[in-house]
């Protein structure tokens, strides 16, 4: 049985909107212009850290600023959960591939607090033996470190990884594990310019696509 690890926003949910909402309500406090949906999903990927040093780019907030509003927007994201939907068909996926007996966990480079109230909100964090945050470790994604850590927690047998964006394919490719590429999430690059191993648009074709990998890996 294998050992598959997923990627959280712009995979398993989209939480974009989440998280529009509380980069807006820190925006609106200092009396700023707020920013779009769109330009959300562009900042999210690379942890907490830098979505909050891109939309102060998006403003012109100086560096000198970042602890503050970092600490701010931090402050507000464990119950930054309202509005996340979970892709479709995700939950039934996963509870294919529980059932068929693999171990399932995250490697996500969103703060670990926020990780975990989002996914008890939506009631999928049963589904997960372990879980890898932004902040899990002193380095993150596309360092390979948070994701050889889910493996490691997962114990034996063939490893898969499931992301949506450049960050994953890069730290899939860092740590030497097949790349499943989910099209539909938050990608900024070309889905043929980003290494992967297989791309799809449908949580439905998730286990048989798992089926096939592990049946070439055999
Ligand atoms: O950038 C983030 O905070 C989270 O992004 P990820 O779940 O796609 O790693
Ligand atoms: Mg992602």
């Amino acid at each position: 049985m294998a050992r598959i690890v997923f990627d959280l926003d712009g995979t398993l949910i989209d939480s974009a909107p989440d998280i529009h909402g509380i980069a807006n309500t820190v925006l609106a406090q200092e009396g700023l212009e707020l920013i779009s949906l769109e330009q959300t999903r562009d900042f999210i990927g690379n942890g907490a850290a830098i979505f909050v040093s891109r939309m102060r780019g998006a403003r012109g907030i100086p560096d000198s600023e970042q602890a503050r509003l970092l600490a701010d927007f931090v402050a507000r994201y464990d119950d930054a959960v309202h509005l996340t939907v979970i892709y479709p068909g995700v939950v039934a996926a996963l509870e294919t591939l529980k059932a068929e007996g693999h171990s399932l966990g995250i490697c996500t480079n969103k703060p670990i607090r926020p990780c975990r109230s989002v996914l008890e909100h939506l009631k999928i964090d049963h589904l997960f033996d372990t879980m890898w945050g932004g902040d899990s470790l002193p380095v993150h994604k596309p360092d390979p470190a948070p994701l050889h850590a889910a493996f490691e927690a997962l114990g034996e047998g063939p490893r898969l990884y499931v992301g949506d964006s450049d960050v994953d394919a890069e730290t899939g490719e860092r740590a030497g594990v097949p790349f499943l590429l989910f099209t539909l999430g938050y990608r900024k690059c070309a889905v043929d310019e980003m290494p992967h191993t297989v791309a799809f648009d449908d949580f439905a074709a998730l286990p048989t696509l798992v089926r096939d990998l592990l049946v070439e890996a055999a």
